[in-house]
């Protein structure tokens, strides 16, 4: 299918096929073993340059040559410290790939408007006006950062933004409505898409495309309209304008064998031991080696041997006798790497070790730990884990997240609940519905912290922050949990922190899970379908998330690898959430081996034998590279990440993609730094949010030292204090 027939397959969506789902016939190469691609770009990899003009998209076999003649070759990095050699600046032969940039919107309207960038990100604002047939208007990056195809700069001004009347929550706020008291007045239709006039809405429904859905468990009421920035409560208790939710998520299964399922460590989980470990701030206590070290509890210690564990990680060596102490934490970790239990673990153990009584049915539930996370499938799967942990124990662990019916939420809630799961925009809901209370909050965790403090959530948090009853920072303890921490973040966290708060580095901070063979093609936009088709087929029925920039590009992907009998399933924010949830559990179950998702599935998802991830479309930043290559490669497994670069549009990610690959010791393509090179930003960050390769926690910047061991040998602590002033 040429690229001139986007238009036609997105206007005309195949409403009776989708969800995109070919069981019967489904193409299989037989080639199950191990025939990935990983021969370094080829000529045929390269020659798929831009295009000319639009008649020459026509075909995908007249592409042209780039001129990157090294394109083949790559260079083995021994050494991490490649960059030191971007101070030449030398220009190679693609300037001329700006000369004949194709705008991808221009014939076919796919993504005109430029402006208009309706990411995730910006929902907030965009659904504020009205727009038209929602595949006419707008970028609908999903991008975790500014969009980098026509979106760019276009939410800048909202960087370090809190206090910003207008929320610009990627997923979980764009279910509600809101802002009516920011910079767009206006509301948002409850149901994601619903109701703005997307024609392809009608894709997952009954074919009405204006707020047409009603599933099985969902029922679409149009809300009388009542002003408010609260997101989902009013909305979905219909008080607003909008559909309301009305979907109920299966409740997850109750057998113990569903409960501690679980999947085997890889070759590589003993490796973990050689990773560096950073600890800063000040008497930090000795890492432990042993789980019972921790001298946990008799059940803690059961349920921690029926999930399989039998060896600490590093992040959990370091960040449990940390919280253990009651001390505030900030762990950055590489992906996959065992963070959700460094956290569960020694809440759970301070729970039981205080007493803590079954909550009971009651009207105002009072949690003592509240658990925030930046998506609902990853929130969900932190609450599955909490009741793992706490299976046998009087904890009960509750999860509530967008897209779901509140009165649903609440129900859960009343019932009991220790240890709240949810996603913010439902969080401040039910605190506003005042079904939660928060004096009793000891534990806050921000899971994806950096993403829960930029931009996007950072308002979010800062109002939980505010809101009555929440305990001081002296008074609670907060702890902090990501891959990922651009400097600039950690600063802004530093205001949730304690003064004296500790940080602890696994490896490099941002750096990319090192049991990810990463590979690089130079792949232009109108060969990525062939390319991507090629790649597939090689795999056979591995499982493989792959991502793209937007949410409509998902679904064209998805039908796409439909029609060429490639079972696949699609997740992203246009998708209702019981749609999100059943295209999951196909991929999980091995039903759909391939994903193709947005943002949406780059954090968190931990999903067994992700054996790929392609990324079809290559983020705008490099931290979001990282936590989408990190789907695979999970806790001491191997994995295998290729990404196609086209240089028309991917340049800006050069430079800090050539730092990722040489500091995971990763081949480099020698076009790839000579594009990096032609590229260079003096003093570049690596991120559109501050530097993501800050190697240390950021206020070695005022204070000095830290410590450096390798994980499971205590550090020997002497940092200057911290300086307070610096943070509150
Ligand atoms: N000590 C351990 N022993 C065995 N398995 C573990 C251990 N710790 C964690 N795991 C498993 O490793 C997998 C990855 O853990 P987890 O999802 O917490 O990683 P993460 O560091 O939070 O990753 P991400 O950065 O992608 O969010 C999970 O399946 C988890 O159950």
């Amino acid at each position: 299918m040429g690229d001139e027939d986007w238009e036609a397959e997105i206007i005309k969506p195949h409403m009776s096929s989708y969800v995109p789902v070919f069981e019967e016939d489904r193409y299989s190469s037989g080639a199950n073993g191990d025939t990935f691609n990983r021969t370094p770009a080829s000529s045929s990899e390269m020659d798929d340059g831009p295009r000319r003009d639009h008649f020459m998209r026509s075909g995908f076999a007249s592409g042209r040559s780039l001129g990157n003649r090294d394109a083949g070759e790559s260079n083995k990095r021994e050494n991490p410290s490649t960059l030191g050699a971007f101070g030449v600046g030398k220009r190679f032969g693609n300037k001329g790939f700006l000369n004949d940039k194709f705008e991808e919107g221009d014939s076919s309207g796919f993504w005109r408007g430029k402006e208009s960038n309706d990411s995730e990100d910006n929902q907030t604002r965009n659904r504020g006006f009205p727009r038209r047939g929602g595949y006419q208007d707008g970028n609908d990056s999903e991008a975790s950062g500014p969009s980098r195809r026509g979106g760019r700069g276009s939410f800048r001004g909202c960087r370090g933004g809190f206090g910003l009347g207008s929320p610009n929550n990627e997923f979980e706020q764009r279910e509600g409505t809101q802002c009516t008291g920011g910079l767009f007045g206006s509301k948002r239709p409850t149901l994601s898409g619903a109701g703005n006039g997307d024609t392809y809405q009608s894709r997952s429904g009954n074919g009405s495309g204006r707020g047409g859905y009603k599933g099985l468990n969902e029922e679409v009421i149009t809300g009388s309209g009542k002003n408010s920035w609260k997101s989902e409560a009013e909305g979905e208790s219909g008080d607003t304008q909008g559909p309301k939710v009305t979907y109920i998520p299966p409740p997850p299964p109750e057998d113990e064998d569903s409960i501690f399922a679980h999947y085997q460590t890889g070759i590589n989980f003993d490796k973990y031991d050689t990773i560096l470990v950073e600890v800063s701030g000040h008497d930090a206590p000795s890492a432990i080696l042993t789980f019972e070290e921790a001298h946990l509890c008799q059940t803690l210690n059961n349920n921690i041997a029926k999930a399989g564990y039998t060896k600490l990680t590093p992040v959990q060596k370091y960040s449990i006798p940390i919280i253990l102490a009651g001390r505030d934490l900030m762990a950055c970790a590489q992906t996959g790497s065992g963070k959700t239990a460094a956290f569960l673990l020694p809440i759970l153990a301070h729970m039981m070790r205080d007493g803590i009584t079954a909550s009971r049915f009651k009207e105002l539930q009072e949690p003592e730990c509240i658990i925030v996370a930046p998506t609902r499938e990853l929130i969900n799967q932190i609450y599955l884990e909490a009741r793992k942990f706490s299976f046998g124990t009087c904890v009960r662990a509750v999860v509530i997240y967008g897209g779901t019916q509140l009165g649903h939420s609440i129900r859960q809630i009343i019932q009991g609940c220790n240890i709240l799961c949810a996603t913010p925009g439902r969080l401040m809901d039910i605190i506003g519905k005042e079904k939660i209370g928060l004096k009793q909050v000891k534990y806050l965790v921000l899971d994806e912290a950096d993403r829960m403090l930029d931009m996007g959530f950072g308002p979010e948090m800062k109002k939980l922050l505010s809101c009555p009853g929440m305990p001081s920072k002296e008074q609670r303890q907060t702890l902090m949990f990501s891959a990922t921490f651009p400097e600039e973040i950690q600063r802004l966290a530093g205001e949730f922190l304690k003064s004296d708060y500790l940080f602890v580095a696994v490896g490099q901070v941002g750096g990319a899970c090192r049991d990810v063979q990463q590979t690089i093609l130079q792949v232009g936009q109108y060969s990525k379908r062939e390319k991507l088709v090629e790649i597939l087929r090689n795999i056979g029925d591995e499982r493989t998330m792959v991502f793209v920039e937007t949410k409509k590009k998902a679904d064209f992907i998805a039908t796409f690898l439909c029609q060429e009998k490639i079972s696949t399933t699609s997740i992203h924010g246009d998708r209702e959430q019981r749609e999100r949830e059943q295209a999951l559990g196909d991929f999980r179950c091995g039903k759909c081996p391939v994903l193709v998702a947005t943002s949406v599935a780059a954090r968190g998802l931990d999903i067994e034998n992700v054996q790929h991830v392609i990324n079809f479309d290559l983020p705008s930043a490099i931290d979001e590279y990282v936590h989408r290559i990190g789907r695979t490669g999970r806790c001491g497994n191997i994995g295998r990440a290729v990404s196609f670069f086209d240089p028309e549009s991917d340049s800006h990610i050069a430079q800090p993609l050539v730092k990722v690959l040489s500091d995971a010791q990763q081949d480099v393509p020698a076009w790839l730094e000579e594009i990096a090179f032609s590229t260079y930003v003096p003093g570049f960050s690596g991120s559109t949010r501050g530097n993501i390769f800050a190697s240390v926690d950021t206020r070695k910047n005022y204070q000095g030292k830290s410590t450096l061991n390798t994980a499971g040998f205590s550090s020997s602590q002497a940092p200057n204090p911290v300086d307070d002033e610096s943070w509150d």
